[in-house]
């Protein structure tokens, strides 16, 4: 039984993470998806909370063939714990699938095999594409599966995301 690992913050989740997501699950018996930066919302860059961000996903995969685990996982300040921290938050996974120069280099630093997702219409399905055609007023809705407009409408999060784009105070410890 083969068990994956795969984590994005999902500021939406698109059409992209839907690929890669679907491919893995052709590969492996079970995935563990990580929703990183689990700490922040209401930011430009990162608009949705974790839990709306966790819905997304369980309305976008209530069909994926394989068993799934959707957990928040905070960033840490250390890069050099941040294997051990999303270990202790997830069940064990042997394969992590990623294409961020850093979650690789940490994963295979620690030990673990990593296999490199490839970028799918990258040009296309990018959520900082996403967010910008949403506070353009552009069209975004053909960017993300279906149940992702519904939840996003269901928060009013175009609205929420165009006060926070405009707003410049914003709130870090
Ligand atoms: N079009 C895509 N095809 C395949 N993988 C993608 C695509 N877009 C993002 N990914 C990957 O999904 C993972 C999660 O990424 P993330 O949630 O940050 O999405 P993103 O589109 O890169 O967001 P942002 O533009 O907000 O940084 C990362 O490994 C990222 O490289
Ligand atoms: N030190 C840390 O907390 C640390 C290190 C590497 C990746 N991460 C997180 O993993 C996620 C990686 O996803 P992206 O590929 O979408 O950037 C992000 O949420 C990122 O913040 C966190």
């Amino acid at each position: 039984m083969i068990r994956a690992f795969y984590i994005g913050r999902f500021q939406p989740y698109h059409f992209g993470h839907h690929t890669v997501i679907t491919r893995i699950a052709e590969e492996v018996d079970e995935l563990v998806i990580g929703v990183g930066s689990a700490q922040k919302s209401h930011e430009a860059t990162d608009p949705f909370t974790a839990g709306e961000r966790v819905l997304m996903l369980y309305n976008a995969l209530e069909h994926l063939p394989i068993r799934h685990y959707v957990l928040p996982i905070e960033d840490v300040r250390y890069n050099s714990i941040w294997v051990h921290h999303v270990a202790s938050r997830t069940p064990r996974f042997d394969v992590v699938y990623s294409n961020n120069p850093l979650v690789i280099q940490l994963f295979r630093e620690a030990g673990f095999c990593v296999k490199e997702s490839p970028l799918y219409i990258r040009d296309r399905y990018s959520g900082t594409e996403i967010r910008r055609r949403m506070i353009a007023g552009e069209k975004w809705e053909h960017l993300v599966p279906k149940p992702i407009v519904e939840t996003i409408k269901d928060i009013d999060g175009i609205t929420r995301l165009r006060n926070v784009s405009a707003s410049d105070n914003n709130f870090s410890l």
